[in-house]
């Protein structure tokens, strides 16, 4: 198989994170292409080594990939607690706080990544950043008077200290995205977020809002993926770590 740069890279964050799971866990899976690969190298290794695992996706994506895949899924109400998730991310700055959601499954994989005792991110080094904000925001709003509440958004990021305030209905062709959870997500493009606890809470008020792609205080680590197959590990109470280990 030959990969591109990008995906070596995440391919490589993604098996770094794969050596973190022990045998007994339950793992919370996040969404999108890094979390992919989590999931393919995730049930590689359960399969080679017989571990019991069980598993709470965070999409209906993942959870047919991780059932083809041969891994045991359960919904997070039937795990109750998870000892460890893994998800990617569209942006993570300095704090390890994330901007999720281009992927669209913001709401669950918060709720997942909010009930596990550890969150790690897993991400190619295009998604570090200083400060978050460059990559569109996005916030889950019911359907029921969406225009309204994206106007209530709107006005509330006018009276924030962030650039940038056009909030736009995220589409699929030619039809609104519509989310898991049977909701639209508008994308807020933003080009400096400012204190980013302040806006998701702001945001968090207005009726019709669901839950924001902000992650503030969830994540523990981010490991990066190199495209040469190198990672390092950001933790916020551990010195940065480099691991030379590649794959091949
Ligand atoms: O938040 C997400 C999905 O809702 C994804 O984690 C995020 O979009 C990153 O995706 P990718 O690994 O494909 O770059």
């Amino acid at each position: 198989m030959s990969l591109d740069r990008k995906e070596i890279a995440k391919r490589a964050a993604a098996a770094a994170a794969v050596a973190l799971v022990e045998d007994g866990h339950r793992l919370g899976l996040g969404t999108g292409s890094t979390a992919k690969w989590f999931v393919e190298l995730l049930a590689e290794r359960a399969k080679a080594e017989g571990l019991d695992l069980v598993c709470v996706p965070t999409s209906l994506r993942t959870a047919r990939q991780a059932q083809a895949a041969g891994l045991k899924v359960v919904t997070l109400d039937e795990a109750g607690w998870l000892d460890l998730t893994i998800d990617g991310a569209d942006e993570f700055d300095p704090d390890l706080n994330l901007i999720k959601g281009g992927g669209g499954a913001l709401l669950q994989e918060k709720i997942v990544a909010t009930a596990s005792d550890r969150m790690v991110v897993i991400s190619d080094a295009s998604k570090q950043v200083e400060h978050l904000g460059v990559f569109p925001l996005p916030v889950e709003i019911a359907t029921f008077g969406w225009e309204t509440t994206k106007a209530i958004v709107e006005e509330t990021l006018e009276d924030m200290d962030v650039e940038g305030k056009i909030a736009t209905l995220r589409m699929d062709k030619d039809e609104p995205y519509i989310t898991d959870n049977g909701n639209f997500i508008i994308d807020c493009h933003l080009r400096r977020l400012g204190d980013a606890e302040e806006l998701a809470l702001a945001l968090n008020m207005i009726p019709g809002v669901v839950e924001t792609g902000l992650f503030v205080d969830i994540a523990d680590s981010v490991i990066i993926g190199y495209e040469d197959g190198t990672t390092e590990i950001l933790s916020l109470d551990d010195e940065d770590d480099e691991d030379e280990a590649g794959f091949d």
